[in-house]
């Protein structure tokens, strides 16, 4: 169905955190409106496509967008409004010429992807379908996919002590989308009571998890794990099994690894995530050494490859040549997906179906700075990969995404789960 867009602008809105971001509203023909919000991150990938801000455009503060929505009102506008286009993927392509970077920093990541989400949302208008369904790859069956609710939080998005960055719960064994929702809300309140009752400040990190005074992440599990038992579900892949993204990019320093007050090599860190492994419910882990420990990832992946799923976030960045290299290095065994990391939702089904094809699992997943924009509990679902990652089952933004998954599984006959 070939997509004529009548028109195209863009205001610059806050985040879940304050800070500026981009909205895009796309007209159709007849003059219905579509709108996508664009998410931002704190702890990006040094590989990312370039979110543009004004001034500097490689510092990260609370600065502006507008130039990035003025790209959108200006140029993108006058080169996508009154054209037709075939399909998405031919959208993209004309706004990735037009920017001519490799690394979208003249347009601007932000403005881009904010078009191409509206994008895909038109063409789903244009076809009379859902969201979700009009992501779904030929041949892939759709899917509720197990939500992982992040619910303590360190590193760049806590003022606390902890070193990593987040600690999820993921109802593996849940018979349903809405129960595993609903064992996530229950496990987040057993969580406070636990974390008070121990005397525990229950104040919240950016993506709603507790941010309590912990500092080794081995008592932050144990924790956890009372919590989901408190709560009355099995700690393990049969009932509700842990998630951690360390993001340890982060707290990689000249070569060494600094958890904890501790001064670790890559290969003590691998001793330490086995021990964790060991003797927690953990069943997969993200970014758990830094981007540029290519070699101590090709060894976490044949040490522990086998035992729990190993995400590359920060190593891979959603990009289909990053992801692909890794792939044949047998260096994680999983992509994150995140829209805004490469930059267009084209380069993201592109991503996701070389992980398919190489037998990678996928998380898709929010960033930290987030909109009210519901866009990837629909393609988590649509392309049918089976996890998403969008925070604590908590806080506007990140609830947004979860009900969205209840409002899909309510109206469809989905399966639930791990793909
Ligand atoms: O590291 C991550 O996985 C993300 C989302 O949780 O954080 P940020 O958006 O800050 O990069
Ligand atoms: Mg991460």
């Amino acid at each position: 169905m070939t997509l004529t867009i009548a028109g195209l602008s863009a205001v610059e809105v806050l985040d879940s955190r304050g800070r500026p971001t981009v909205a895009v509203t796309m007209v159709l023909p007849g003059g219905r409106r579509v709108r996508a919000g664009v998410p931002s991150g704190a702890s990006t990938g040094s590989r990312e496509a370039v979110e543009l801000r004004d001034g500097d455009p490689h510092r990260y503060a609370g600065r502006g967008v507008r130039h990035a929505v003025g790209n959108v009102r200006g140029e993108i506008a006058d080169l996508l409004v009154g054209r037709k286009f075939a399909d998405l993927a031919a959208v993209d392509r004309a706004m990735i010429d037009a920017d001519g970077t490799g690394t979208k920093a003249r347009l601007g990541a932000n403005a881009i992807v904010g078009v191409s989400m509206a994008a895909a949302r038109a063409f789903a208008v244009l076809a009379g379908l859902p969201l979700w369904r009009y992501l779904n790859p030929p041949g892939v069956p759709p899917r509720l996919p197990v939500p992982h609710f992040n619910v303590v939080n360190g590193g760049a998005h806590a003022p606390n002590r902890l070193d990593f960055q987040e600690f999820m719960i993921a109802p593996l064994g849940a018979p349903s989308l809405t129960e595993a929702v609903r064992a996530g809300a229950e496990i987040y309140a057993a969580l406070r009571r636990g974390l008070a009752d121990k005397g525990f400040a229950t104040g919240l990190g950016d993506e709603g998890g507790f941010a309590p005074e912990i500092d080794a992440p081995e008592d932050v599990l144990t924790t956890l794990v009372d919590a989901i038992a408190d709560a009355g579900y099995p700690p393990g892949r049969d009932g509700v099994a842990i998630a951690l993204d360390p993001a340890a990019s982060e707290f990689h320093r000249d070569g060494r690894y600094r958890v904890a007050g501790e001064n670790l090599t890559s290969t003590d860190m691998i001793t330490r995530y086995e021990a964790i492994v060991d003797r927690f419910p953990v069943w997969s882990i993200e970014d758990g050494l830094a981007e540029d420990d290519l070699d101590g990832w090709v060894r976490l992946t044949e040490r522990l490859g086998h035992r729990v799923q190993l995400v590359g976030d920060d190593l891979l960045v959603t990009n289909p040549a990053i992801v692909t290299e890794a792939i044949s290095r047998e260096a994680a065994t999983a992509a994150l997906i995140k829209v805004n990391q490469v930059g267009t939702v084209t380069e993201t089904l592109e991503t996701m179906r070389i992980c398919r094809d190489a037998g990678w699992a996928q998380m898709v997943s929010h960033r930290s700075g987030e909109t009210e924009d519901t866009f990837i509990a629909d393609l988590a679902t649509g392309t049918g990969c089976g996890q998403l990652k969008t925070g604590a089952p908590a806080r506007g933004e990140r609830v947004a995404k979860y009900n969205r998954l209840i409002d899909i599984e309510a109206g469809n006959d989905l399966p639930y789960g791990r793909a």
